[in-house]
């Protein structure tokens, strides 16, 4: 069973100019202890996703299950104890600044009338956690986005969760800074087993924490399934140009001479004596535009972008594929 099922869920809003298709048929499986990624541009419909995932915008049709449970069918009462399962953390950390960091944290514990010293003494537990039990008489403003972020998790999970939607929460953060905080999602996600929903537009975000993604555009999800399947194949246009954003650049694009075909490998190593042999079998130099390695979900992955030149395109495209290799034309302009 499915952790959460979103089936068929539409959402339009009704605007001066017309109406607005914010989601389009939505159809998602997100099963208990992933890491879902759902990505797209701006306005691809990703918050009002996240907003109909609890029903805290309700979908115009269409239904949201939660662990079996039909978000459709529960009045308000009912829709407030389920939205308990699941916690929320922000872009901004929606801190209570006025408040220390442990009140912060104790504040839906005194919501949920937890007696002060046992709420006291779980927020503890929940700022050891996310490594800021220092920090438990500091006030937020005194704080980095970094840290602040942190109380945001140890608040959600205060709630004792067993979904958290992260609604662009590193979006705020500078890149050392978001590999921090997604790395303690990560072990939330391990050690706790909660299932966790990330929303970005970041396609490193995806890339370094997520077991799946849906790609989004248009209120559409264009493509999903694991992240890894999709980093080395997007079948999407939208998936293509998110996987391809690293590498395009002005300065790859003056450089264009050939087709140019993107070729993923697992390592490193595996890569480099098919690259030499393959020039060295047809006798034909290739352009290399440009090379990385990523982090996929905890594996180390090559991505290489290669000019050909005409004419020599199917012969080293073959022995590429004979050898294992995942290639695909790319448009380094698209
Ligand atoms: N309350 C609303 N009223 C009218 N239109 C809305 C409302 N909320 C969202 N929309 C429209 O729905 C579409 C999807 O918006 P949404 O905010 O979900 O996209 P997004 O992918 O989260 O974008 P961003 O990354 O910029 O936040 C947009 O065209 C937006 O203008």
């Amino acid at each position: 069973m499915a952790e959460i099922k979103l089936v068929n869920v539409s959402k339009t809003f009704d605007t001066e100019e017309g109406p607005v298709h914010a989601l389009s048929d939505v159809n998602l499986s997100i099963h208990k202890g992933d890491i879902y990624g759902i990505i797209g541009m701006s306005g691809a419909g990703k918050s009002t996703l996240v907003r109909c995932l609890n029903f805290l915008e309700k979908p115009t049709s269409g239904d949201v299950i939660v662990q079996g449970v039909s978000l459709k069918s529960l009045n308000e009462k009912e829709l407030r104890e389920e939205r308990k399962k699941i916690s929320m953390i922000f872009q901004n950390f929606n801190l209570l600044m006025q408040k220390t960091v442990i009140d912060n944290v104790c504040f839906p514990m005194y919501l949920a009338h937890t007696p002060k010293a046992e709420a006291r003494k779980k927020a503890m537990e929940y700022l050891r956690i996310v490594g800021l039990e220092d920090k438990a008489n500091t006030y937020p403003s005194k704080l980095s986005g970094g840290q602040q972020q942190r109380v945001a998790i140890a608040r959600a999970l205060a709630s004792k969760p067993e979904i958290l939607l992260c609604d662009e929460a590193t979006s705020a953060l500078d890149p050392a800074t978001t590999k921090q905080i997604l790395a303690l999602l990560k072990k939330i996600n391990n050690e706790l087993g909660i299932t966790i929903v990330i929303i970005t537009h970041a396609m490193d975000v995806v890339e370094d924490v997520c077991s799946h993604v849906a790609i989004m555009e248009n209120g559409q999800v264009q493509e999903s399934g694991e992240v890894e399947t999709i980093f080395a194949n997007p079948q999407s246009a939208v998936g293509k140009r998110l996987v391809l954003k690293d590498v395009r650049s002005e300065a790859l694009a003056e450089l264009k001479t050939d087709k140019t075909f993107r070729i993923v490998f697992d390592k490193q190593s595996a890569f480099e004596p098919v690259i030499a042999n393959a020039i060295l079998t047809f006798q034909t130099p290739i352009n290399i535009l440009g090379a990385t390695t990523k982090n996929v979900h905890n594996q180390a992955k090559g991505e290489m972008i290669v000019g050909i030149p005409s004419g020599h395109e199917d012969e080293f495209v073959a022995y590429f594929k004979e050898r294992g290799l995942n290639v695909e034309e790319v448009d380094i302009n698209g």
